[in-house]
């Protein structure tokens, strides 16, 4: 049996990565609109409806338009990769390592997680759920992204003749990845985030600093990594690194597309200061390459099936 899935925003920086991942896949019959159409409502309609799995890859939106351009009738099944449904009732966060394979498979409507929250939640949901970090805690999100993550707009000035060499962003405090965090991760607050963008196409490294002694329960460094590495035991996606003395964490200005997701706990020697760290690809895990999980989740096939991850 093969699967129809319609890429609505099929030239962009994103759909152009899901599409490169299903490629020679078998199980798969992509519908494509020509230039001319992949604008046009009408077009953009019969495609939707004509799909089992309908992928969003579009601005904000555009994709609530074309979830509204669905006939429920058809019964299309929807993974949007934009921010517009990520909090919104009756969509399954489509973080399966988070809300269980299971949810995903058999939702209608699944919300792609950001790139962002995909690092922060992946490291602080687990140890919030298991009662090692507070969820009144004033969470800090500190980031720096590969200029991919803002789109075609942002790759093009930053492949520009005087493309700046870092820009840091966010200074309105009002990110539109908040709420997902926050209602993702269980919080009470909205997080501080610091965004930040580098000089290199594709990558991730997201940092949640902790001053693990100032918390009543006073967790120790130690037991973070512990608990991060037993929930991620069985993800063929998500490496929890060990005790090994790491000196830096490198974004590399041309790495290769990649879907896994790397996590990390420094501490200092007491182990009452921490550091949690992601490192990820924004547009494998952070976009495409969750889009694609999600894809063979939904479909019944192997989760991993097409995702670029590392031999083991
Ligand atoms: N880039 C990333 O790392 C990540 C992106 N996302 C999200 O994925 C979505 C897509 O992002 P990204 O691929 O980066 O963005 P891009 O700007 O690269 O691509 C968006 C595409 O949507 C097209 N488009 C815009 N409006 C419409 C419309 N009304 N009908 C049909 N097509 C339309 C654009 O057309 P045109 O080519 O003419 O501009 C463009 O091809 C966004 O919501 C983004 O926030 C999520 C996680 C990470
Ligand atoms: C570098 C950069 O500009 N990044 C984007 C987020 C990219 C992403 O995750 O897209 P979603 O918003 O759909 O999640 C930003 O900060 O707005």
């Amino acid at each position: 049996m093969t699967h129809t899935v319609f890429i609505d925003g099929a030239a962009g920086t994103t759909g152009l990565e899901i599409a490169e991942r299903l490629e020679g896949r078998s199980e798969f019959t992509l519908i494509r609109l020509d230039d001319a159409q992949r604008k046009n409502a009408e077009a953009r309609r019969e495609a939707l409806n004509e799909a089992d799995i309908a992928i969003l890859c579009l601005p904000d939106d555009a994709a609530r338009e074309a979830v509204e351009l669905i006939d429920p009738a058809t019964g299309t099944r929807v993974i949007d990769a934009s921010s517009a449904h990520r909090t919104t009732e009756g969509w399954c966060y489509g973080f399966p390592e988070l809300v269980g394979s299971e949810r995903v498979a058999d939702a209608r409507r699944v919300s792609n997680p950001g790139c962002y929250p995909t690092g922060f939640l992946a490291l602080v949901a687990p140890l919030v759920r298991a009662g090692l970090l507070p969820a009144d805690w004033p969470y800090t999100v500190n980031a720096v992204s590969g200029y991919s993550g803002g789109g075609k707009a942002l790759i093009e000035r930053f492949e520009a003749e005087g493309a700046p060499a870092f820009r840091a962003y966010g200074y309105d405090l009002a990110h539109k990845h908040l709420p997902e965090m926050k209602a993702h991760a269980g919080l009470e607050h909205p997080v501080l985030f610091a965004p930040s963008v580098a000089a290199a196409y594709r990558g991730m490294i997201v940092e949640v600093p902790l001053h693990l002694g100032a918390m009543d329960n006073d967790p120790h460094a130690d037991s973070l990594r512990d608990a991060l590495a037993s929930f991620y035991e069985t993800s063929a996606v998500v490496t929890v690194h060990g005790t090994a003395p790491v000196g830096e964490l490198l974004l590399d200005r041309d790495a290769a597309p990649s879907d896994d997701m790397e996590l990390f706990v420094f501490g200092n020697d007491g182990g009452w200061n921490a550091r949690l760290v992601a490192r990820l690809d924004n547009l494998g895990k952070g976009a495409s390459g969750a889009a694609v999980q999600n894809l063979n989740l939904m479909c019944g096939l192997p989760e991993t099936a097409g995702l670029r991850l590392p031999v083991a």
